[in-house]
């Protein structure tokens, strides 16, 4: 008998003990640096011609690995293993499957460190946001094991007299996997362990600039037994082996989490039925954000100061759930503006590897040049108070940046930046700055700063994002605690980390059995 699911406790950073600790996960993890990745297809190793380096977002001249990429014919292949894998694998006992993601939760949680450490860099985390990502990924992993052992219990049924009904959940087939890099360890093993201790098998397709992550949590797999073809490793271009496993006429389910477009993209072209293709694909697809705090008028200015600077710049707001858009009634506008302003120009900007760092990098050339871009557009838009620059110069730094004055329908106020840009609205009411909240095609996250019950009553009721949160920050959603999906373009509304959330990678199989 398991013990009750209980949220992994975060590393305190303040004890000197643990820097130094993880200090020698770095190190441990640097001299392993530059490793070749195959790809795993039914537990066979397949090197191609093709590779592409993973490097270090803060220091572009470190190779994190060197990755094969498969190919269409790669692709086909892992489809057709993972599908031949599938005839004994939905049979296996649901305790089995859970059993194998507690034995990897206990593996990752001895292993803590070192799995932050490649998060620190590959992804360009700061040792905080890197122990909280690896003490979700193994809250993923508890909660889900122990949610499919409740789902394979006899589920409540109404009486009958002469019958005897029971109601099974059982697995849908092929699963493809498409995870984003922004949380390359948590969202990735998230999505790939519940799709598997469904009973169903896997394709995982990693996010291109975090393989490496997604390789070691794949070896993980294996350690702990997982019988080959369970789950198919397969790093390639997204496009070109996304749109093959996405039209597979075998694809049962694609789950995805990233970027609106591609998402869109995903849902459109799995509506179309294949030659050979026997069902109605299922898309589970969570998508970007474009995320508001709220500062009513009767607020506590300081944490509305404290929540802002964490919520738009944790991770370098690289965060689907970051604050974007920050809306404040006109009486205390600026002074939670010369607040916010205040704390986010002290916050340090380095090497995430440095214990002092609060921010670092954003993940690459193409996601600096966008933002970048858009830190332009905001010059037009707004009024720039603090950053706008970049850093070191050997990595892909970009300032907190705040800009002022900026209308609700800006492209800044609608658009995802996915990067340290907060846009700030002044609303004349309470009610203008919820119309504003609403006013994106998004609706993932929100908060509400308020000492005003009513007010937060009308959020409750009219702030239509997927996660609302009250007096605290609007990033950090815990798995079990609190489900985690958006509305509109936002996506699907799976609710990672809830009691629902397994029922996505099943269908539900009614007996009635009349003596
Ligand atoms: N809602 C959520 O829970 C959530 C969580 C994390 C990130 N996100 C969103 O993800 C985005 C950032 O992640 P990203 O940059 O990795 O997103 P992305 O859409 O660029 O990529 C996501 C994944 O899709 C793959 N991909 C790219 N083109 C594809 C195609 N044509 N077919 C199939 N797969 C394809 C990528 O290789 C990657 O693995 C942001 O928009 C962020 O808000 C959402
Ligand atoms: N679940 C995370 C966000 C995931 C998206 O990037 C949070 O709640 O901050």
């Amino acid at each position: 008998m398991r013990t009750e699911f209980k949220n992994e406790v975060f590393v305190n950073f303040k004890e000197e003990r643990n820097n130094l600790a993880y200090d020698a996960a770095l190190k441990k993890v640097e001299a392993e640096l530059g490793e070749e990745y195959p790809l795993i297809i039914g537990g066979e190793r397949i090197i191609t011609d093709r590779k592409v380096a993973s490097i270090n977002p803060a220091n572009k001249a470190q190779t994190i690995g060197i990755v094969s990429q498969a190919n269409a014919d790669l692709a086909e292949k892992a489809i057709q293993t993972a599908a031949a894998t599938f005839e004994t694998w939905k049979r296996t006992d649901p305790s089995e499957r859970a059993r194998y993601l507690f034995r990897a939760a206990a593996i990752l949680r001895r292993r803590k460190h070192e799995f932050s450490a490649l998060m620190t860099f590959e992804a360009g985390k700061t040792r905080v946001e890197a122990d909280v990502e690896t003490a979700e990924a193994i809250d993923f992993l508890e909660f889900y094991g122990r949610e499919m052992q409740r789902l394979s219990l006899p589920q409540p049924l109404t009486i009958h007299e002469e019958e005897e009904n029971e109601l099974y959940y059982i697995p849908l087939g092929v699963g493809v996997v498409i995870p984003p890099w922004n949380f390359p360890l948590a969202i990735m093993a998230g999505m790939t362990t519940a799709a598997l201790v469904t009973g169903n098998t896997v394709v995982l397709k990693p996010a291109s600039t975090t393989p490496v992550i997604a390789a070691k949590f794949m070896a993980l797999l294996e350690e702990v037994g997982l019988p080959p073809g369970v789950v198919n490793y397969l790093p390639g271009p997204g496009g070109e082996v996304g749109d093959v496993l996405v039209d597979h006429p075998l694809t049962r389910f694609i789950s995805f989490t990233g970027s609106r477009d591609v998402g869109l993209r995903i849902n459109e072209r799995a509506a179309k039925t294949h030659p050979g293709q026997k069902w109605i694909k299922r898309v589970v697809a969570e998508m970007g954000g474009k995320d508001a705090i709220v500062v009513d008028q009767e607020a506590d200015l300081e944490l509305a100061a404290d929540t802002i600077t964490q919520s738009a710049f944790g991770f370098s707001g690289q965060k689907c759930s970051a604050c974007s858009r920050v809306i404040v009634h006109e009486d205390v506008y600026d002074a939670v503006l010369e607040k916010v302003v205040e704390r986010a120009s002290r916050l340090i900007m380095s090497n995430p590897a440095e214990a002092s760092a609060n921010l670092g990098p954003v993940i690459d050339e193409k996601a600096y040049a966008k933002i970048l871009e858009y830190i332009e557009i905001g010059k037009q838009e707004g009024r720039l108070v603090l950053g706008g620059g970049t850093g070191d110069p050997n990595g892909y730094f970009i300032e907190p940046t705040i800009f002022a004055d900026v209308d609700a329908t800006a492209r800044i106020s609608q658009e995802e930046i996915f990067g340290p840009v907060v846009a700030f609205t002044k609303a004349r009411s309470f009610d203008e700055a919820i119309a504003f909240a609403n006013q994106t095609d998004y609706g993932l996250t929100g908060a509400v700063i308020s000492r005003n019950g009513a007010n937060l009553e009308k959020a409750r009721r009219d702030f239509f994002v997927g996660n609302l949160y009250f007096n605290r920050k609007c990033t950090g959603a815990l798995v079990g605690t609190h489900p985690f999906g958006g509305f509109n373009m936002s996506g699907t509304d799976s609710k990672a980390g809830g009691r629902d959330y397994l029922l996505l990678f099943t269908q539900a199989k009614l007996v009635s059995d009349r003596f």
